[in-house]
């Protein structure tokens, strides 16, 4: 009879559990499937426990919601920890392993892997993609992304309109996004601007070096202009080369945030304007109500695939979503090397969507799901009529 265990990685997105869901629906109905509870700690610590029965429609009830039903977290995987992994595999004659997660979660598989190779213990070893950050390499985008960015989006958008309300009151606000080391979530946040006069008025990404001088010469310039700034900063933004701003180090982990509490420092010392910075904080990984259905389709998608890959007997691969290049959306779903995703490491924003986010903007789009109605722009007779005049949807949607 197969044997599988299979687990979940890393922070949680809202689509994950679909992602499970899809797996488990995939594999043939005999399976003995064991989940690995709490990510690679419950395989060091041999909490597996078998889900059959009312505990399949226990799992199958949590497609919709948010977190990682068998628990996620993070867990020093040291070398000692992966050879008692293999281990405890072992001890239950378990020889398939797939976990759903990032590129820490890749690179813990492929050492998995590596480590039971050496042991002559046959595993086959299957990664189903999940992130927010969307800084997982050998796919065009993984699932948990699009509905982070329609999350942002969506919530940039908003507080904009409430600093349009309020600019006589205060100037500038700082919104911070997730994404660690890489701008996706954050560049996102300006996908439902429709002029330059709403904001986000700036972008602040960690690929693009910053300099505080830069910095307040741009906040300056755009309250002259607009009397009003909304600034999105990605968690991991430097300015100057300086390190990242971390709330605390846990398990060696660096917790970042704060990069937006700094600005809105050196804001109100150098310029004397009213300025508040706010995170948008876990709602990014976790807001049901933003879920994009085209990401929770393919997050259940790549769940399905990897019980494919199961039944055909493939191993070290990671489940990756390959967008064809023709008009409209369409993708399909191929195999990649574990190893590969584990040596190209982090995929940061590509220097074409920095320079030109028009065109991320039209890649995301595709992504982020259900139609979102456009608002109508702020009273400027000119805002106004520009926009009627470039884009005639908007008095369709109205
Ligand atoms: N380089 C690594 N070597 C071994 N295990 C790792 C490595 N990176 C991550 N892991 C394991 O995978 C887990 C998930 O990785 P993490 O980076 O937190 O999330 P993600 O998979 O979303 O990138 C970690 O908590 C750790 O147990
Ligand atoms: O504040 P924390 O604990 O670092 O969690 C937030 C971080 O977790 C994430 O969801 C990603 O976590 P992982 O790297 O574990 O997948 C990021 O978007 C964000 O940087």
């Amino acid at each position: 009879m197969l044997k599988i265990a299979v687990g979940q990685a890393g922070g949680p997105t809202s689509v994950i559990n679909a992602s499970l869901v899809g797996f488990v629906d995939g594999l043939p109905d005999q399976t003995q499937i064991y989940g690995i509870m709490n990510g690679y700690q419950g395989l060091v610590e041999n909490d597996l426990e078998l889900i059959e029965g009312s505990g399949l429609d226990w799992l199958r009830s949590h497609k919709n919601v948010p977190g990682a039903c068998l628990g996620s977290g993070r867990y020093p995987f040291t070398p000692d920890s992966i050879t008692k992994a293999v281990l405890n595999l072992k001890e239950r004659d378990i020889h398939t392993l797939v976990f759903i997660g990032g590129n820490g979660t890749m690179a813990a598989l492929q050492k998995m892997s590596e480590a039971a190779a050496s042991m002559n213990y046959e595993l086959q070893t299957i990664g189903i993609p999940k992130t927010v950050d969307n800084d997982l390499s050998g796919t065009d985008h993984a699932p948990g992304y699009a509905s982070a960015a329609r999350y942002v989006s969506l919530s940039v958008r908003d507080i904009s309109k409430d600093l349009e309300a309020m600019r006589n009151f205060e100037q500038v606000r700082i919104i911070e996004t997730m994404g660690r080391n890489a701008g996706w979530l954050a560049l996102a946040a300006g996908l439902l601007k429709q002029s330059e006069f709403e904001g986000p008025h700036m972008i602040c990404v960690p690929e693009v070096p910053l300099s505080k001088e830069r910095f307040l010469a741009q906040v300056q310039d755009i309250v002259k202009e607009n009397g009003m700034a909304t600034i999105v900063v990605s968690e991991g933004v430097t300015f100057d080369g300086d390190s990242q701003v971390q709330r605390e180090v846990v398990k060696g982990r660096a917790v970042l945030g704060g990069i937006s509490t700094e600005m809105e420092r050196l804001i109100r010392m150098n310029m004397g304007m009213t300025v508040r910075s706010e995170n948008l904080g876990m709602n990014q990984r976790c807001a049901v109500w933003a879920i994009s259905d085209q990401d929770r389709t393919e997050a259940y998608e790549v769940g399905n695939e990897a019980a494919l890959y199961v039944k055909k007997g493939m191993s070290n691969v990671m489940v990756s979503i390959q967008r064809n290049q023709v008009i409209g959306y369409n993708y399909k779903l191929k195999s990649v090397a574990l190893e590969h995703v584990a040596n190209d490491g982090e995929r940061l924003l590509p220097q074409e969507y920095i320079s030109r986010p028009a065109e991320f903007y039209s890649w995301l789009e595709q992504l982020i799901g259900d139609r979102i109605m456009r608002y109508p722009p702020m009273w400027r007779r000119r805002a106004f009529d520009d926009l009627i005049q470039h884009q005639p949807e908007f008095r369709r949607s109205q």
